[in-house]
């Protein structure tokens, strides 16, 4: 019978599983021999006690971040452990008037970073998801508070009138019309008809641009960090007089909070939680579909899908949200910066799922009201109302909407919209709804954490909900990934400062994670909130060995001892496994050698300021900020990335660091090799010499923007002359303290 047939399969990826473990029990003998290596070499150091001070320092630095990599190391062994993968099957869904609705929350907060034409993009592909339309109700989270936003929002209703019918029609699957008049476009329907409703479509969607453009060019206030709550049901206007195909269209509602520029707002988890509120009172879904407003749908079956999961009886009691890849639509075949945050979507999700399910990734994703405002599975007529009021703060509407048996969640009827229910709203997203509520705290998205994604998810997982990672053939969705080495750096920082947040609180996942989730699952939260402290062994190891080897003392050992095959044991299992990865997700060997690059780039610089901002926003020092990345394109910096060049225009506080870096492992693999030659015992610094070589080779693109190039992307010559200089003084210093 079709009903008993399962909605969705979950297999373990067996032979993955199979070279993952055996490269973990190799991998850790080995870490153990250098340990043991390391204990007794420093006692002997201690005991004998001829060696320098500062040399023995040295050496526990060395040894501490050997410990601090193998940390980190252990941890990330979690992902390895049972990783599985998915398939669904929509065609065994129930009919159509038995689906559950859905609400989508867009978010965006800045018509001059977020574009509007973008954005209403985003919003129109999520108005034409498969999905029946009165069952879908799109909401567009505007902390810009900009008028520009609300009427390219209007317009965006209007051309969405045009679309959806054409969509739906020649079953378009790239539903976001900037993407599909950009690119061959897909439908293949080659009849005169369709031609003929292309170019019309086409002509409108012009007309579209044009006056969203006009709109920006005539607004007088762009944003606005003042204002009053303002809450707009998009309509279509009176008839003028190109009125399309009457087609069922989803809800359309506009949603800016109250914003006054004294008070906190907690960000996209706030705007969030807002949308949560007001969805809550006008349509109440029991899914909801939250998206970053540069994140269009390029599938419209993503919804569906999703449903394969949320409804299969099995399952769904405990499953919070299906998590869906990011995706974009801006990467290169030669993604230098691995923008795509590859190991993530490729590795890390599928070894999540294998355990309790991935992180939440803040957009692509389909979660259960249930799950953000837990209580509501247990409120019955007879629930405590003064208690949900202490949660939920005191509208009684809100409160209704919790009971799911109570209230039908479908809206057609207009009359849903009194100017009661409008007034209502408002006050739902006014700042001062959530005074001495949970909201943030217990139920919701939390406000803990900029990285609020990451944090809620975690919470879910600690309650006993679980997720689903659902990887498509064709991408679900695609966003816009920063191409930009500078804007890139100052959001890994952020993430960073995030993560921090949570990993010195007392929520750090191996505090509070281990009575609460299996232990696999703790250690890969952990992983994420402690991989950023891998800036502590990174610097030790780009400036110690390099010191001691300008002045020729040994710090690993040499090639004729036994323990110099633990140390290349390590470094090629480590990278080959690395590559493994990479090229079993379908990338190449290039993919290994850029994100081995990045790493070190993130290290010396975003993990290490992101940590230092995360310890002062914990102790109160700093307030934790959280600035849109520029999803505006600028062709000069598009262009460098495509043709795989680095765009070193960047703040010099990311530069310099790169820089002096680089030319510290230069200066001392030189003198390093001077004295070989001079001595010509090149067997005792070997691993240090190799070291400083491996770090030239990986970060060639920045001695190639020191010293050769020429164009506008460059680095600057005074940052390189600063540089310079910090290395030299770091090398005297260095050589001052170990001679003496
Ligand atoms: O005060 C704010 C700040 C941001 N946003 C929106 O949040 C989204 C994500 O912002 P973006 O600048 O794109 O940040 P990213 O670092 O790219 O976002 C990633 O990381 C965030 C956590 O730090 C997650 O929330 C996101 O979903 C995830 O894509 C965008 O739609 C913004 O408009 C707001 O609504 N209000
Ligand atoms: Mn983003």
């Amino acid at each position: 019978m079709e009903d008993s047939l399962p909605l969705n399969l979950c297999q373990v990826k067996k032979s993955s599983l199979v070279i993952n473990r055996l490269y973990t029990s190799l991998h850790s003998i080995a870490l153990l021999a250098l340990i043991f290596y390391r204990t007794s070499t420093l006692l002997e150091i201690t005991k004998t006690g001829n060696k320098s001070m500062p040399f023995v320092l040295f050496y526990v630095l060395v040894f501490a971040s050997e410990l601090i990599l193998s940390f980190i190391w252990l941890l990330n062994q979690a992902y390895l452990w049972r990783p599985v993968y998915r398939t669904v099957f929509p065609e065994r869904l129930p009919e159509d008037d038995k689906l559950p609705a859905i609400d989508v929350f867009i978010c965006t907060a800045d018509p001059t970073r977020e574009p509007s034409v973008q954005v209403m993009n985003t919003v129109i592909s999520a108005m034409a998801l498969d999905y029946p339309a009165n069952k879908l109700h799109v909401y567009l989270s505007d902390d810009g508070g900009s008028p520009v936003t609300l009427g390219a929002m209007r317009e965006a209703w209007n051309f969405a009138r045009f679309w959806l019918p054409f969509c739906r029609k020649y079953g378009i699957q790239t539903s976001s019309p900037e993407a599909y008049f950009s690119v061959a476009g897909d439908g293949n329907v080659s009849s005169k008809e369709f031609t003929a409703e292309k170019e019309k479509i086409k002509e409108e969607y012009d007309v579209f641009k044009e006056r969203v453009n006009k709109i920006k060019e005539n607004a007088t206030t762009i944003i606005s960090k003042n204002h009053p709550s303002i809450i707009e049901v998009i309509r279509r206007p009176a008839d003028n007089g190109r009125e399309p195909d009457k087609a069922e269209m989803p809800l359309l509602v506009y949603v800016s909070r109250e914003k006054r520029p004294s008070q906190p707002h907690n960000f996209k988890a706030g705007a969030l939680n807002v949308l949560l509120r007001v969805s809550g009172l006008l349509s109440n879904s029991p899914h909801i579909l939250a998206l970053d407003c540069d994140m269009y749908c390029n599938d419209p079956a993503s919804a569906r899908q999703a449903m394969c999961f949320h409804l299969d009886s099995e399952i769904s009691p405990k499953l919070a949200f299906v998590q869906f890849p990011h995706n974009f639509h801006n990467i290169s075949d030669n993604d230098i910066y691995d923008s795509q945050l590859r190991t993530f979507f490729t590795n890390q999700w599928y070894g999540m799922d294998g355990i309790t399910g991935p992180i939440n990734c803040g957009t692509c994703f389909y979660i259960t009201r249930e799950a953000l405002c837990e209580t509501s599975g247990s409120i019955q007529e007879d629930t405590n109302v003064g208690q949900l009021r202490k949660i939920f703060g005191p509208s009684n509407e809100f409160i209704k909407s919790l009971n799911r048996k109570i209230k039908s969640n479908i809206i057609k009827d207009e009359a849903r919209f009194s100017s009661a229910l409008l007034q209502e709203s408002q006050c739902l997203a006014s700042l001062s709804y959530e005074r001495d509520t949970q909201w943030g705290k217990e139920a919701s998205f939390r406000y803990f954490s900029v990285v609020e994604d990451y944090f809620t998810g975690f919470l879910l997982h600690c309650k006993g909900w679980n997720s689903v990672y659902y990887n498509p053939q064709r991408p679900p969705f695609l966003g816009t990934a920063s191409t930009n080495l500078g804007e890139m750096l100052v959001q890994n920082t952020r993430w960073t400062a995030g993560l921090i947040e949570v990993a010195i609180s007392k929520y750090s996942p191996i505090i509070y994670g281990p009575s609460r989730m299996p232990i696999l699952a703790c250690m890969c939260y952990a992983q994420l909130a402690y991989y950023p402290f891998g800036f502590i062994p990174f610097w030790c190891l780009s400036i110690i060995p390099q010191l001691c080897l300008a002045q020729g003392i040994p710090l690993y050992p040499e090639i004729s001892n036994p323990f110099f095959m633990v140390f290349v044991y390590l470094f090629l299992s480590s990278n080959l496994k690395h590559i493994q990865e990479a090229l079993s997700a379908g990338h190449s060997i290039r993919t290994w050698m850029h994100e081995q690059r990045m790493w070190m780039i993130k290290s010396v610089t975003c993990y290490f300021y992101g940590s230092l901002n995360g310890i002062m926003e914990k102790i109160g020092m700093r307030e934790a900020s959280f600035l849109p990345t520029d999803k505006a394109e600028d062709e000069g910096r598009t262009k460098l990335y495509k043709s795989g060049m680095f765009d070193f225009r960047a703040p010099g506080m990311f530069i310099i660091p790169m820089c002096t870096l680089v030319i510290l492992n230069i200066v001392s693999l030189l003198i390093g090799a001077v004295k070989i030659i001079h001595t010509r015992n090149y067997g005792e610094i070997f691993i240090q010499a190799f070291i400083s070589f491996f770090i030239i080779v990986v970060q060639y693109p920045v001695i190639e923007g020191i010293f050769f190039r020429k164009d506008y992307g460059r680095i600057p010559k005074s940052a390189s002359l600063l540089s310079t200089m910090l290395a030299g003084i770091i090398l005297s210093l260095g050589s001052l303290v170990l001679i003496y």
